[in-house]
């Protein structure tokens, strides 16, 4: 079974002189347990469209799309919320930090989403955890205000990989950093999803960073024009 399925899925959106633009049209995939993938084409082609449906951010859809073998149209959105908050970990272009928690609530903050939240204790130790997987461990208790970007988006992989989810979805993770910044970001993304398993869906304009996944997808005018094995 699939981890992600999508079948003829189609999204409109209604546009201030009343037309509808389709940004998402006739889309089929899968996405399998454990393997990683990149999502490209030119700007307005419907990347993030498509993420936030697989990313059960938007209901607004046609077609059939399951997750993890649900039918996600047939749930209740406390459900959605819930199998978000547990099983899907977000990166995205602008780090979206809480200003005002430091690195270690904001990382925390993704463990106190999930229904089953662990204890205090437990907490600590995941999140110590997490952290170090990025290398700031003793950068906790800063603002994250006073980290360079390169530093604020390994405290948003932490934060995505806290819960150990079984979908990471990155939309232009590395899209405000420079060259080698990237590289490095990519290289822990890469390193962590394979050492938790996840399933990675990596949005981005960058082919050199496409080509770092198992498969590739091309969107065109919101359809997927190609899918490439790139391993
Ligand atoms: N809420 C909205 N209102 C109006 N138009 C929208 C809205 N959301 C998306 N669009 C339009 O839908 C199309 C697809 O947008 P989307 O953001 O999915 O593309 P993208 O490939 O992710 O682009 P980029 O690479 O620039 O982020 C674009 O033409 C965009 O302008």
């Amino acid at each position: 079974m699939s981890l992600v399925s999508l079948h003829e899925v189609s999204a409109e959106v209604k546009l201030g002189n009343g037309q509808s633009l389709r940004t998402v049209d006739n889309v089929s995939l899968n996405l399998e347990a454990g393997r990683t993938y990149s999502l490209v084409g030119k700007s307005g082609s419907g990347k993030t469209s498509l993420a936030s449906i697989i990313g059960l951010l938007n209901s607004s859809y046609t077609g059939q799309f399951t997750y993890q073998g649900l039918e996600v149209a047939s749930l209740r959105d406390s459900r959605k919320s819930a199998l978000r908050a547990e099983s899907i970990g977000f990166v995205f272009q602008n780090y979206s930090l809480i200003k005002h928690l430091n690195v270690f609530e904001n990382v925390e903050l993704a463990l106190m989403y999930m229904s089953s939240r662990p204890s205090s204790k437990a907490r600590k130790r995941q999140v110590q955890y997490a952290l170090s997987q990025v290398g700031l461990e003793d950068r906790m208790n800063e603002s994250p205000g006073r980290l360079s970007g390169g530093e604020q988006q390994r405290v948003a992989i932490a934060r995505a990989l806290v819960t150990r989810p079984q979908l990471i979805i990155c939309d232009e993770p590395t899209g405000a950093l420079d060259t080698v910044t990237s590289e490095q970001i990519v290289a822990i993304l890469q390193q962590l999803v394979n050492e938790y398993g996840s399933t990675l869906l990596l949005v981005t304009h960058d082919p050199d960073l496409a080509d770092t996944c198992d498969e590739k997808f091309v969107m065109s005018r919101g359809r997927i024009v190609n899918a490439t094995n790139v391993t």
